[in-house]
């Protein structure tokens, strides 16, 4: 029996139920060999246990608990698992709204789980709930199966090292690895996702049965027995699956969930925005989800007590930065964006497909220098779309689309565009989406310092214009209306973006009022642009840009503040163009 080895495969799911109110629920399966005993210690207020019927083989044993309920999405059934006598096969904890709550044993006095259950054989053998389980969990699952002896000392520290990561810890003190394991239910990464995913696998050697069956329940719950022999084990820790998310990695998720979406066409549309509203819960990069970890960088430290623009406002009273030069590191930013897909939308319709060479050839020199692009070329004439000469990773796409007889709808039909192409593709191509006119060139870097959630331009006719005499819609029969004594900045309609669900969410929206105005026969004194500020109004941007990122030379003169022109317009005959 000395040789006999048990492995022990833990699964912990965390997920967010629907309401978010019962967030607190834990299932374990286990399979023992021969007659193991598995304690559970230390579980809070919710103790049960439930024998597993026989002695056959492989005869789950199913153990569930709630835990807190407020604890939103974090798995709240702690506790060190014991098992005494034959070695644990494999023992699968998961936490997923819908389980089955099993109801305490009739000894249940105990809030200790004993189970017993003969396996033979020693492969590993799982028995899991898994439906619903993510396949990554799955594949990752098989990826567990190699365990390692790990000492005595080594296996009562089995502890959580950060949210979503498990490892063995220092100190062999039981109190401190019960500790530890609290520390995991607090610092458990709390959910926006719909589930994410925890592994801890680890190899243990039968060892006798422990005779602390006296020992209060606390203390026990640091232990994990083997069978006989004392060599006690442990190991491996694994890692966590964040099941979501984009982000270098977060990426992934819509682009399965759009794919998902579009098996089933009839359902389409609604399914399109829903989940588009979930996507965007957990989505992004830095800014909402996921802080990605950087390597090793030389940069010159920031000075708490220098602050590096005191000319201009950097931060807006909702806490979103107002992009200015100085205020930013890019190489510390291309860092952290890495693997971000970035889409630029732009319209070129009827004769503006002459701006197009010029748009694109600044953009490769200027545009997210270094990251992955595509250039999204919505046009009535794609014969007319220029072949230019791409930077690695980068690629026009050109979209075939219809036009519109005034120049104003062809304004206003982008949001609506933007918005159904959003649901077909973009949600499974990019990460974000920047918006952008076409009568306009590239004149120096725009990299993703700009990209956020939801980002919006400081319109450069008013940047320092107080809200009264922001050209906003003043009907209050338009969608776009905007009281005078609101407003908090006059957003320019050729550059605005976001993550793509949120982008979606926007112009959606937009394209809606504008439909809305349309039935009542009132068209916003800026189209678009109108519209688009009064969304931003009422969902602020987590960035803004500073009119660096758009310029008019022709119409404006350049104030001392004003560092980098980045985005410029060019000069056009709008009776020419338009007609
Ligand atoms: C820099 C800036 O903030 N521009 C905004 C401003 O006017 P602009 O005067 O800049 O509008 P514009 O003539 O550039 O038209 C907006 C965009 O629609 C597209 N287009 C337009 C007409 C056409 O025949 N073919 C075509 O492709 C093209 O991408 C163009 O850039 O106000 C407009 C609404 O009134 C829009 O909100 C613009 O985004
Ligand atoms: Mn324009």
């Amino acid at each position: 029996m000395g040789a006999e080895k048990a492995l022990c495969v833990w699964w912990v799911v965390a997920g967010r139920n629907g309401d978010g109110s019962q967030g607190s629920r834990a299932s374990l399966l286990a399979q023992t060999g021969r007659e193991s005993t598995c304690h559970a210690g230390d579980r809070g207020s919710v103790p049960g246990q439930e024998r597993s019927p026989g002695e056959g083989n492989g005869y789950p044993l199913q153990y569930s608990c709630l835990g807190n309920s407020t604890d939103r999405g974090a798995w709240t059934c702690p506790g060190w698992w014991r098992v005494e006598g034959r070695p644990l096969r494999a023992a699968v904890l998961i936490r997923q709204p819908g389980l089955p709550q099993v109801e305490a044993p009739p000894t249940g006095a105990s809030p200790e789980l004993s189970l017993s259950s003969t396996l033979s054989g020693h492969q590993r053998r799982e028995q899991m709930v898994t439906e619903g389980l993510p396949s990554a969990v799955k594949t990752a699952r098989s990826k567990a199966l190699p365990g390692q002896s790990l000492s005595k000392s080594q296996c009562g520290k089995l502890e959580p090292r950060t949210s979503g990561e498990w490892g063995v810890g220092g100190g062999g003190d039981r109190a401190g690895s019960r500790e530890g394991v609290r520390e995991g239910r607090r610092s458990w990464p709390r959910g926006k996702e719909a589930l994410k995913a925890q592994t801890v696998s680890w190899m243990a050697e039968p060892s006798p049965a422990p005779t602390r069956s006296n020992e209060p329940a606390s203390t026990k719950a640091t232990y994990f027995w083997g069978n006989r022999t004392k060599s006690w084990l442990c190991l491996i820790l694994l890692f966590a699956v964040l099941l979501g998310f984009y982000s270098n990695v977060f990426s992934l998720i819509p682009r399965r969930q759009t794919e998902k979406s579009q098996s089933s066409p009839e359902a389409h549309h609604v399914q399109g925005q829903r989940e588009s509203l979930t996507l965007s819960e957990g989505d992004g990069h830095l800014d909402t989800c996921r802080i990605p970890e950087v390597p090793r960088l030389l940069y010159p430290k920031a000075q708490l007590l220098k602050p590096s623009r005191v000319d201009v406002l950097v931060m807006t009273p909702w806490f979103a930065p107002v992009v200015w030069d100085g205020t930013f590191d890019s190489a510390l930013l291309d860092v952290q964006f890495r693997n971000t897909t970035i889409g630029l939308t732009v319209f070129a319709i009827k004769k503006y497909v002459v701006f197009l060479r010029l748009f694109l050839e600044t953009a490769e020199k200027y545009f997210m220098v270094g990251h992955k692009v595509i250039y999204y070329v919505f046009t009535d004439r794609p014969a007319d779309v220029p072949q230019i000469a791409l930077q690695d990773g980068r690629q026009v796409v050109v979209l075939h689309v219809g036009n519109y007889r005034r120049w104003q709808d062809i304004s206003m039909h982008r949001m609506e565009m933007i918005s159904n192409f959003s649901r077909q593709r973009f949600l499974r191509e990019v990460d974000y989406l920047v918006c952008l006119d076409v009568d306009m060139k590239f004149s120096d870097h725009v990299g993703v310092e700009i990209l956020a959630p939801l980002f919006g331009t400081l319109h450069p006719g008013f940047y320092a214009a107080d809200r009264q005499s922001f050209t906003y819609e003043r009907r209050p029969l338009s969608r776009a209306y905007i009281p005078r004594d609101e407003g908090d900045f006059y957003y320019a309609g050729g550059f605005f973006g976001g993550s793509v669900p949120e982008v979606y969410r926007l112009t959606t929206a937009c394209h809606q009022a504008m439909t809305a105005d349309q039935v009542q026969g009132i068209e916003a004194v800026w189209h678009d642009e109108s519209h688009l500020n009064r969304y931003l109004l009422s969902h602020k941007p987590s960035k803004v840009l500073s009119p660096e990122y758009l310029w008019d030379e022709r119409m404006l003169q350049r104030p001392p503040l004003l560092r980098k022109l980045r985005y410029v317009a060019v000069p056009k005959n709008h009776t020419e163009i338009r007609n």
